[in-house]
């Protein structure tokens, strides 16, 4: 029972502090707005969105930044703590750090070129993390389609919500350790695309060099992520599984020909995600800060 007007009378400006942030950040590095993307679909999938990821370890606490999937990895963090500390200064201790999340996400997707949807609200904040769930939950670049649509249908998500919400790398990058086993052992990627890749992400060493995951427009949130996985230009090994002669190739081409019905299915799809698990009522708290419990 989220809903997009929880804040309405409590936190009346924290729908533009929130865009005007993300604005900021997007100015300085467009990066960015793909990284809090990144960041709340990892929020999401580990115990409910209830920003369980933006815990920092201490020498008592294990929280989730350094589970393998996000180690060196997700990015953003700054972003989150500076709407926070202007959220709290319109409003104290009233706008979860799960909620901040959820609406930079939204704005951030919207700023590079991509859709935009009423995020409801009402998220509160986890005062426990999982590394473990975080290590078990989220999937890996080296998954098959089968693994991909079983660790969504884990969450409560269709195959048809997992392609969508796929269409998020069209923006963003990633590094050449997550991508190297597909230049250099798939046989189900485009010879130029691969030998250009190649090029900055050689058979050993760079492990940290980027490439954009849309080989395309990779800050702009297009559906050419579709389109280049029909010329077997899909960056990750997972991507190109979405087309690869299996069940969800007709949705890959549907997504790659109707810009539209992918805006409207990937909108839908991020509620759908943002409802995991939302902790509600006097569950969790309203942390103060994003990094720590209160
Ligand atoms: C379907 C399964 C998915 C897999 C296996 C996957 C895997 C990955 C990997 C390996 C990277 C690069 C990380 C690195 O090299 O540091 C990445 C980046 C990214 N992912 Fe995914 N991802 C998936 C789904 C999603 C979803 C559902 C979203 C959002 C709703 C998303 C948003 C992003 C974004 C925006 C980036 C770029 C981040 C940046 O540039 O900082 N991904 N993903
Ligand atoms: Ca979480």
């Amino acid at each position: 029972q989220l809903s997009p007007n929880f804040y309405a009378t409590t936190c009346p400006t924290l729908g533009v502090i929130v865009r005007n942030t993300m604005r900021e950040a997007i100015n300085r590095e467009l990066r960015i707005g793909a990284s809090i993307l990144r960041l709340f679909f990892h929020d999401c999938f580990v115990n409910g969105c209830d920003g369980s990821i933006l815990l920092d370890d201490t020498a008592t606490f294990t929280g989730e930044k350094n589970a393998f999937p996000n180690r060196n990895s997700v990015r953003g963090f700054e972003v989150i703590d500076t709407i926070k500390t202007r959220v709290e200064a319109f409003c104290n201790a009233t706008v979860s750090c799960a909620d901040i999340l959820a609406l930079a996400a939204r704005d951030g997707t919207n700023l590079l070129g991509g859709p935009t949807w009423q995020v409801p609200l009402g998220r509160r904040d986890a005062i426990t993390a999982s590394q473990s769930a975080a290590n078990a939950n989220l999937p890996a670049p080296t998954s098959s389609l089968a693994a991909l649509i079983s660790s969504f249908s884990a969450q409560g998500l269709s195959a048809r919500d997992m392609v969508a919400l796929s269409g998020s790398h069209s923006i963003g990058f990633a590094q050449c350790s997550s991508f190297r086993t597909r230049l250099y052992n798939d046989t189900n990627i485009n010879p130029t695309f691969a030998a250009n890749r190649r090029g900055v992400c050689p058979a050993s060493g760079g492990d940290t060099n980027l490439a954009s995951l849309d080989v395309q427009t990779p800050n702009r949130f297009d559906n050419n992520y579709y389109t280049n996985l029909i010329t077997q230009r899909g960056l990750l090994h997972s991507d190109q599984e979405l087309f690869n002669n299996g069940s969800q190739d007709s949705l890959v081409r549907f997504y790659s020909g109707n810009i539209a019905a992918f805006r409207n299915d990937f909108a839908a799809a991020m509620v759908r995600m943002g409802n995991i698990s939302p902790l509600t009522g006097s569950n969790g708290e309203i942390r103060r800060n994003c990094r720590s419990i209160n």
